[in-house]
């Protein structure tokens, strides 16, 4: 198993130091970073807006927990609280596995609700399918079909307008 795409969200802190937290927990193992945007809340909009941004991830001997395993990782470091009450509620960092690929190209199902891939809200939301189509235009939603499509005509179609490109955030430290 060797391919996933993360996404990347925080809303509580400083949201950009976090986003770049999960970014050296998958260290050489980014392949690809998306752009970061500023995007209104989703599910929950009794919170502050979000940073959100993918990764495309890649290493050989990862099997798809593992990928879980260090998106848990990442969170522990971003100094996560978990509220237990308050489902999509705001945090620091959220490392969601969106879906994984193996060496040949195939999407890995499953519906263990531990990991359950694709994710199943992915096709849901414009902060996740935004980012990734800037990485990789011609890419498919596991079950759900092309980026171009969701993006013009899916349910998450509407809100692609309310998200807004921060070219001034790189996830990338250039200094
Ligand atoms: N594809 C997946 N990526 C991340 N977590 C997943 C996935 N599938 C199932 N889970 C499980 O979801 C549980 C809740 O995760 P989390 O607290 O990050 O949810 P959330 O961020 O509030 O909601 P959402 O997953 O919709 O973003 C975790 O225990 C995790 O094991
Ligand atoms: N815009 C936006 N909204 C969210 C996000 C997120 O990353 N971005 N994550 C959530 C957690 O489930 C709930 N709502």
């Amino acid at each position: 198993m060797t391919r996933a795409l993360l996404s990347l969200g925080s809303n509580l802190g400083d949201r950009l130091a976090h986003l770049r937290t999960a970014m050296a927990v998958f260290g050489d193992d980014v392949l690809v970073a998306s752009g970061v945007y500023e995007t209104p809340p989703w599910g929950d909009t009794e919170q502050p807006a979000y940073l959100n941004a993918v990764l495309l991830v890649v290493d050989p001997a990862a099997a798809p927990e593992d990928w879980l395993a260090r998106a848990r990782t990442a969170e522990d470091a971003a100094g996560r609280v978990r509220d237990p009450r308050r489902r999509f509620g705001p945090r620091t960092l959220d490392v969601d596995v969106v879906a994984v690929w193996t060496d040949d190209d195939q999407p890995v199902l499953s519906d263990d609700p531990q990991l359950t891939l694709p994710h199943p809200r992915a096709h849901l939301r414009a902060f996740v399918l935004r980012p990734w189509i800037d990485i990789q235009p011609y890419a498919r939603l596991p079950g759900h079909g092309w980026l171009t499509d969701l993006l013009t005509s899916g349910p998450a179609a509407a809100e692609v307008a309310e998200l807004r490109a921060r070219p001034d955030l790189a996830l990338e430290s250039t200094t």
